[in-house]
């Protein structure tokens, strides 16, 4: 990681409406470069929206919110920035070679890229380890091989974030350990991933977590340092301990306050 440059992400009061809800409360938080940030919470904290208010897909996103030295959504974070959505985003009708030959021409368009598009397609499908999948047609992959025909096409061009919404649901030990291996083989190579779980025990694999609910934050540390603030053996213990603590905190609030409405109440005899 390059301490000398600021993060890769920087949110002041992010704060997200969606529909009649407000689903992220006023988050501080920032992702540093060159390494792994596990964003993990329960099904519906509001993981997929911060996500989406990073790569500059959320309407209704209040606050501050600088992705690589620009606010999120910049023109210029096109090709800088590349992002997996939790639905594979492939064409069924075309096979994986087509289909990363189609956003190489997207990402890198004319003639005189083409030798650069090809070698970025060679490149890309080794790191996914789709080599010998190339020829097949999107149509007839497994979701795992799917899930990794989208991860391919974020990494053409070498982002240097990458942002990854639950790429590993549903895929087997194996193949997650894979994709592990090859998300600590590119932050080494200097990217900056932001990927979102919901399976406690993926938080070990990343280098600082953000950890989620209910639209707030209720930590952003080393998983080493959540344990031992928090007198935990995994990240999952202190991540029950946090919320704990949380609900603990607000029940008093609430008592609190019932007792201060309860002295203030006139008595009437
Ligand atoms: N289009 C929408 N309109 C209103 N509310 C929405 C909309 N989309 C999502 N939400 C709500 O926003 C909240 C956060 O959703 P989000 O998808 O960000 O959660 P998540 O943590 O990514 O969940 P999951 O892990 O299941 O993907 C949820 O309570 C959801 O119901």
């Amino acid at each position: 990681m390059n301490k000398s440059l600021p993060p890769a992400v920087n949110a002041t009061g992010l704060t997200v409406t969606r529909g009649p809800r407000t689903v992220l409360r006023g988050l501080d938080f920032t992702v540093p470069r060159g390494q792994i940030t596990g964003l993990l919470g329960p099904s519906g904290c509001g993981k997929s929206t911060l996500m989406r208010a990073v790569v500059g897909t959320q309407a209704k996103v209040a606050g501050t919110l600088t992705v690589l030295d620009h606010p999120a959504g910049h023109p210029t974070l096109r090709s800088r920035v590349g992002y997996v959505t939790q639905a594979p985003s492939v064409y069924l009708d075309l096979t994986i070679r087509q289909n990363l030959a189609y956003f190489a021409s997207v990402l890198l368009p004319g003639r005189p890229a083409a030798t650069h598009r090809r070698t970025e397609v060679d490149r890309v499908l080794t790191d996914v380890d789709l080599d010998s999948h190339a020829d097949a047609l999107a149509g007839n992959l497994s979701g795992g091989q799917l899930s990794r025909v989208s991860l391919a096409v974020a990494l053409l061009g070498t982002p240097e974030l990458l942002v990854l919404d639950e790429p590993t649901v549903g895929l087997d030990p194996v193949l997650r350990r894979d994709l592990w291996n090859l998300f600590h083989d590119l932050a080494a190579r200097g990217a900056t991933i932001l990927v979102s779980s919901h399976v406690m025990d993926e938080a070990e694999h990343c280098h600082r977590l953000l950890l989620m609910r209910e639209g707030e934050l209720l930590a952003d540390d080393s998983p080493d340092a959540l344990r031992e603030r928090t007198a935990t053996p995994t990240v999952e213990e202190a991540f029950l301990h946090l919320v704990d603590a949380a609900n603990n905190e607000a029940n008093d609030k609430a008592n609190d306050k019932a007792n201060e409405a309860n002295t203030a109440r006139p008595t009437t005899h």
